[in-house]
This record gives C-alpha cells, structure tokens and sequence, in this order.
C-alpha cells in the first residue's frame, strides 16, 4: 500500500534496532537502550535534535541482541515502523542506560542502508498513510467496499465481543467501547494486536502484513484465538472456583492468555521480580530484612520502569539479595600448619607471630570469640598488610581489604541514605558483597589516617564496626537493616598510634612492628624478595644471581627506610636489566644458529657472545643498573668540627639519626633556631643553654672573649639539617646539651656516638620513646655507641641480638654521664668519678 500523498515522514531514517518487542503503528512501547549502536542515536539524534523532525526515528523488530555482535551489522528485517520518541529517560550511573518510550506512525521498508555507524541510517519508503489518523471513524472503510468492508465489520464485532468478556467495571468497559468506536476501522488491526496479549513473532507477522486486508485477516485469526481462550477460562473458573492460581497456570499455557486493554501488563518485567522475590526468600536474610525487601518489592511493581526511583529500588533489592546474610565459609584452622605458614610466609617478626598464633589458638578453642581486634604498627613495607592477608590464608577466610588512608566522609564507612541521588552503601558493605561470604578476614589499612570533615567523623563511624559488643546489628545508612558483623575478622594497621583516635585505639590490641636489622633484610631479601622478583620478570636462578655481598651493599648504600620495600623495588630493578639481557641473549643464539647456516658464513663475527648465565651482579653492576649510591656513610665526615652532634628521632616512618648544629658569633646573647622546629623541641633548647650557663664554670665553658658566662657579648645558632621537615619533641635534649658543650670547649663529639634522651633543669635525663626503632636507625648508619636514658634500659630487651652485639650501649641517669660517654677521654669537669654503665648485650 503505497503513499503518495498527504503526510509523509522523513525519507532517511535512523534505524533503531530492537531485539525485544515489535513496535506497531498506534501503539507506544517502551525500549531500552543498551547497545553501542542505539546508544549513539540517542546521543546523537534524541537529545541532540531540537527539531520535530529529529525525534522521528525506525524501529527495526527483532535484530538479533547487539550486544553480541561488535562491527558487523545483522541481517536486517526489511520492514519497521516509524515512531516518535516521546520521551527520553536515563542516566550515566551506575552505568549510561536510557529508556526511550516510542509511538509508532506507520510502516516503512528499507531501500538501502546509508551507513552503519556509529548508529544506522537508512534510506526508506513509506508503506502505510498517516492521515489515517485525522479522518473519522466513519469516514474510513465502509461496507461497500467489499470484501475489505466485511473484514473490517467482523474484526470490529469480534472487538466488542473481547471487550464484553473483560473482567472490567463498567465505566471503564464503556470508556473502551467509545475509544474502539472512535478508531478509524483501518487502525484496528494494529492497536489491538498489540494490545492483546500474543508473542513477538505473531506481532511480527501483523506488521509484515503490508496490504490491509492481509493485516485484518491476521489479526482477526489472532482475537479470535484470544476469545475462545478465554472463554475455556471462564469454563474452568466455573469449575474450580476457589482454585485461582491453577487457573493461572492452566491459562499461562494458552498462546494468548489475558487481554490488557488496561496496560498492566506484566511481561519479561513480571518473571523479573518473581525471580528476584524467589531469591529474597533464598538469601536466609532475617526477617526484619525480609519484611523490608517485600515491601521494597511491591513498591517496584507498582512503578513504572521510567522512574529514576526504579532504578534505585532495584539497585536496592539487587544488593539486599546478593549479601552473605547466613553464608560464611568454615574455618580449617591447624595451629601447627598456621605457623608453618606465617614463618614460611614471612622472616622474623617473632612476637608479632606469637601473639598471631595464640589469637588463632583461642579461636580454634573457642569459636564464638568476641575476640580483640588486632591493630599492628609500624613504618611502611614492615610486612603489616602481608601478614594479614596471611592470616586469612590460615583461616580459609576470604581476604578483604579496605583503604581508609584519606577517607574524610563518615558515609564511606556507613553508606549514604537512599534518599540521596547517587547513594551507595559503605564500604563495608560492599566489601562483604564482594566477598560473597560473611566471615571474611577485613584489612582496615592505615586506621591512623583517617580524616574528617564537614562530612563527619568516619573513626566514630569505625567505632561501632569494630566494637564486638555492638558490630552484631549494624545499621549501613543505604540498607536501613541490621547486618551481623560479629563473624567478621577485623585487622587494623597504621604507621603510628598518635594519630588514631582514642576511643578508637581503646577497641583495639596495638601490636609494635619495628623496623629491621640490615642482617634481617639480607635474610628476607633472600629468602622472599628476590624469589618473588625473579618470578614475577619471568626469570630462574640459573639466570641472575644476586650475591649476599651484593644485597648488602644495596641495603646500606640505596636504600634507607625501616620496611623493605625500596629494597624490593631496587631488586625489581635489576630484574628488569637481566631480564633485556637474557632476551638479548636469546635472540643472538638463535640468530646465531642462523648465520651459522652455509648461506651467510661472513656474519659469524659481527655477533655478540650471548651473555654467560647465571649473570652475577657485584658492585659494578649495580652501579650501572641503580646509578652511584644514593646514601653515604656520612657520620664520621660530619663530626670533623666542634659544634656537632649526632641525636637520634622517631618518625612513623622508622627512627632516623638527625645532626645536631651550632655556631657561635659576636652579638649580644641571641639565640637562633632554624630547622622548623615545634615548640617542644625549642624548649629543650633553651633548657640546654639554660643548664649550659648555669654549669660553665664547673665545665670550663667560655665565650669566645673569655668571660665566665658563654653567651655574655655571643649569639649561638643551632640548626637541625634536613630543614623541610618539621621536627618537635623533647628527645634531643641530650643532643643540644653535648653539641653546645662541644662548641664552647672547642672539643670533637666522638663520632661513632649517638645519642636520645630528655633534659631537666637540673641536668637528669628522662625516658624517651620509640628507642627500638631509634637504635635500628644508629645502627643502619653505622654507629658503634648509643646512649640512651637509664629509664629506658627495658627497651633494650627487645632488641634482636644481633644489635646488641654490634653495639655498646651506655645508659646514663644525668648529662654528667653523657658529656663523659660523648667526648674521648671523658669531659672536663665531669667527675671521672661519675660511674656509668656499659652494656655490650643485655639479652
Ligand atoms: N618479614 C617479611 N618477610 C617477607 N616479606 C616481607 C616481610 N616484611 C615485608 N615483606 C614484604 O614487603 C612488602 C611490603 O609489605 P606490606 O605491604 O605488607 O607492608 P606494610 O607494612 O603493610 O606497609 P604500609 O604501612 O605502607 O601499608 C611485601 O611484598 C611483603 O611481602
């Protein structure tokens, strides 16, 4: 049925291909838009377009799924139906998805394709009037015109009569009648064939039927098909009455079962939320959850597919059915195999190991333990994170780990709630959702830097997680539901405790990781690092060697950190050149074999001998993989003058030896501190001058013209190098005081001393902190005598031997003691009388 006249539609179309419902002309559908080809119309044509004309686009029924072809067009059903996109809904979250709701005009056919991307455009010819719509119903077929005129009649009757059956009001039947009176008769076919209920393809066959008569033919066998139907239904609901759902089953297998002229329908959308109920009551949710998921549930029916609420509702549900509410995997815990693991996994850190194990030891005996959550400190790369996922691995558990360095939104931790746009739930949550069981082993890394804001507190989110007492109902803000985290197992870790709230750090068991002796990285570097660098660049031992001699010398000269992480980036580094070299190598073989061949004898001396394996690396090839040595052995250098000492500091990033520096000028008694320093630390210093000036005498302390007081007609500058980093608290005192006594006696600090400890007025030294670390830091820099404060002499039990032995230790209870132990042959003034304590080993 050709148009030649009246309203015509747009000769190009672009082609939307559907690969769910049929578009018929007079009816609305909703498609979906998902493919990359359909997604480009929208973007390009729909919300791009101002004009009427732009929103006037094909639909292409049953193209096979988009998503499973990439560039090839499919094979393309030759007619379609034009619409117009009445409306546009979407988003770009969680992923770009729109909805379009398209009513169709009439029927074209594709005379040839223009281009196929990025979305099909399509040269077509218009099969069906549109003025159809615009004339009367009376105006349309009439009986005279035959054959035509009595299809048409008949069609309209069997019309009234489906309506008749309805199961409807009777205002709303009567609404109906009036809407079917007022349709011109040429439009039936189409409407009710899509508004009764009948499969795609037979939809398909209404809109392949291009001659009138055709259509009414179609269609008509259809609603005859859905009378009879339902008048077996009406049989059999006479029978069993009270039976409802058999009579739905029993109807459901008839080809056309129900009759929508209502529009609630229930297609694909229907079998959706049946699956998603089916799965709300297989999750093993509790019931409060449950109760809220079916009232969810009977919301989402109601709503239309077009309401962003939908996509929310739905997200919802999605995420409350897939949550491990009762699933949890069991426990294989082996105390013997346990610590095989933890020692095979990891080198030394002996007591942290102990205190693991016995932590699993009293889950083994008791499982329902509302256990501490174990929390470990330390600088970065001492294996916190690794031992965790190590635990894990004891267990059986699942691993989970959760960054919260930075993380300023208490939402993060407790998701937002669901009346935000864009809303989530928490970290938490997503993890257990992630690991799909709900005793997991959740690695909360580095407790100690979390932030806040505007936005709240997430440490006082934190704390209702990792309370034992509590975690069994907590409430996520975007489930609105208790979940039980009592099965969960929390570890923290964090660079330093003074950052980590206290009512945080109460909930929790700080387990001290220190540093380690340059004798420990060899060994881990050995036994860890460097199978596992040669494994992950594809290379055997047979290929690099790396000699103990050689690891010493990277640790000592390129890297200068408490973990081992700059070691095992360094190490990776030489992975990498070996790893060009071996290649190189493989390659000249086998050209080599090549040239050998009789056709090219005269290339056999242009190549390269393939290198000899294993490559061994010594101090030269370090040199030429790492460059020159990054870190000197600077100590003894820099104690050349008076006026310098060498004081010892702790940062979360280990200990550190700093320097301590003073100079002395004419002026008039000023002193000047450079080297951000915080206020404590300035203190200490005018403590230091303080008991300096007060003892001159007894120490033969003079200024430089000689009079009693040092600082009479003298300004002193002190400065604390590495001068971009702020540095603050009490622990150089001892420093100060010996790098003053130096200048003004014009003597040298032994240079193989370093020293920490808090000054009084009255010249006692007071117990500092982080002495373990601090003493790693003396002895990575190769010092040979710490002096350390008296009170902090229990410290030194647990350090590894090694130190001990390395090192000689003087505890000193006043800086009497100190001066003595600084200065070679003791200090002018200090009784030599004065005893102090020399310990080669403690343990
Ligand atoms: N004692 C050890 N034995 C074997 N390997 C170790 C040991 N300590 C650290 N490592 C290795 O060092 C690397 C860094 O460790 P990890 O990431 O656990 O450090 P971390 O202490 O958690 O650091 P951060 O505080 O920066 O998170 C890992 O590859 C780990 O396997």
């Amino acid at each position: 049925m050709e148009s030649d006249s009246g309203i015509k539609i747009p000769s190009r179309l672009p082609l939307l291909l559907s690969h769910v419902g049929v578009l018929l002309p007079g009816s609305t559908i909703r498609f979906s838009v998902d493919s990359s080809r359909n997604m480009h119309l929208v973007h390009q044509r729909l919300l791009k377009g101002t004009s009427l004309k732009s929103t006037i686009i094909g639909v292409i029924p049953n193209t096979k799924d988009p998503e499973q072809y990439t560039d090839d067009i499919p094979t393309l059903h030759s007619i379609g139906t034009a619409g117009i996109a009445v409306q546009v809904v979407g988003s770009n979250w969680p992923k770009p998805h729109y909805t379009l709701l398209i009513t169709g005009l009439c029927r074209f056919r594709v005379s040839s394709l223009l281009q196929e991307r990025p979305f099909v455009l399509a040269e077509v010819e218009q099969l069906d009037k549109l003025d159809q719509y615009t004339t009367l119903a009376t105006e349309g077929i009439t009986v005279e015109d035959g054959q035509l005129g009595e299809l048409s009649k008949k069609f309209y009757q069997a019309a009234v009569q489906l309506l008749g059956m309805l199961d409807m009001s009777v205002p709303v039947v009567a609404k109906f009648r009036r809407l079917l009176d007022s349709l011109p008769r040429e439009t039936l076919p189409d409407i009710v064939a899509s508004m009764i209920r009948i499969s795609n393809k037979e939809k398909l066959q209404v809109l392949d039927a291009v001659s009138l008569e055709e259509r009414f033919k179609a269609a008509l066998l259809l609603l005859t098909r859905q009378i009879e139907g339902l008048k077996l239904l009406q049989k059999t609901r006479k029978f069993r009455p009270d039976n409802a759902k058999r009579v739905r089953d029993f109807c459901g297998k008839f080809p056309g079962q129900q009759f929508s002229l209502d529009g609630d329908d229930e297609d694909e959308d229907g079998d959706d939320t049946t699956i998603l109920e089916r799965k709300m009551y297989g999750a093993n949710m509790p019931e409060a959850a449950l109760r809220v998921c079916l009232k969810e549930l009977k919301r989402l029916k109601k709503m239309p597919q077009s309401m962003p609420e939908y996509a929310l509702t739905r997200n919802y549900l999605d995420l409350m059915v897939e949550l491990p509410w009762n699933k949890g995997t069991k426990d294989c815990l082996d105390i013997r195999a346990a610590r095989a693991l933890l020692d095979n996994d990891h080198y030394a850190m002996d007591k942290l190991k102990r205190r693991v194990l016995e932590y699993l030891a009293v889950r083994q005996l008791k499982t329902s333990l509302k256990g501490p959550i174990l929390c470990f400190v330390g600088p970065p790369g001492v294996g916190k994170t690794s031992v965790g996922r190590s635990i894990a691995r004891t267990l059986g558990r699942e691993f989970h780990r959760i960054a919260l360095g930075g993380i300023c939104d208490q939402s993060d931790i407790r998701g937002h709630r669901r009346t935000y746009v864009g809303s989530m739930p928490g970290r938490i949550i997503n993890g257990l959702k992630t690991v799909g069981v709900n005793n997991p082993v959740f690695l909360l890394d580095e407790v100690d830097k979390l932030g806040k804001s505007l936005q709240g507190d997430p440490a006082a989110a934190l704390l209702e997680v990792l309370d034992p007492e509590q975690n069994h109902s907590f409430t996520d803000h975007y489930l609105n539901v208790a979940f039980d985290l009592s099965q969960v197992l929390f570890i923290a870790t964090a660079n330093t405790t003074a950052t980590i709230p206290p009512a945080l750090l109460d909930r929790m068991e700080v387990l001290q990781v220190p540093g380690y002796t340059q004798e420990e990285r060899v060994e881990i570097a050995h036994l860890h690092l460097i199978p596992n660098q040669l494994e992950q660049h594809g290379l055997t031992p047979q290929q690099l060697h790396i000699p103990l001699d050689t690891t010493r010398h990277i640790i000592s000269r390129y890297t200068r950190e408490a973990g081992v992480r700059s070691l095992e980036r360094k190490i990776g580094a030489i992975c990498r050149a070996v790893a060009v070299k071996v290649a190189e190598g493989h390659k000249v073989t086998k050209t080599k074999t090549e040239a050998l061949s009789p056709k090219c004898p005269t290339q056999q001396g242009d190549m390269a001998a393939p290198p000899e394996m294993p490559i061994v690396i010594d101090y030269m090839g370090l040199k030429d993989i790492l460059g020159p040595p990054l870190f000197d052995i600077e100590v003894s250098e820099r104690l050349t003058l008076p006026g310098v000492a060498l004081g010892l500091a702790w940062t979360p990033l280990g200990g550190e030896i700093m320097f301590v520096e003073a100079s002395r000028m004419e002026g008039d008694g000023q002193l000047t501190l450079t080297g951000q320093l915080g206020d404590i630390m300035k203190e200490s210093a005018h403590l230091a001058i303080s008991w300096l000036r007060t003892n001159a005498k007894l120490y033969q302390l003079t200024n430089m013209v000689g009079a009693p007081d040092p600082l009479e007609g003298t300004d002193i500058h002190l400065h604390f190098p590495a001068g971009a980093v702020t540095k603050d608290g009490p622990s150089a005192g001892v420093t100060i005081v010996t790098c003053l006594a130096s200048l003004f006696s014009g003597r040298l600090v032994r240079s193989d001393v370093a020293m920490t400890g808090e000054i009084t007025l009255r010249g006692l030294v007071l117990p500092v902190g982080g002495i373990k670390d601090k003493v790693l830091a003396a002895h990575r820099a190769g010092v040979k005598c710490v002096i350390l404060p008296k009170r902090n002499e229990k410290d030194l039990e647990e350090l590894p031997t090694s130190i001990c032995t390395d090192l000689n230790f003087v505890t000193a209870e006043n800086l009497n003691e100190v001066l003595n132990t600084a200065f070679d042959g003791g200090f002018p003034g200090t009784a030599s009388s004065h005893k102090f304590m020399q310990l080669t080993s403690k343990l």
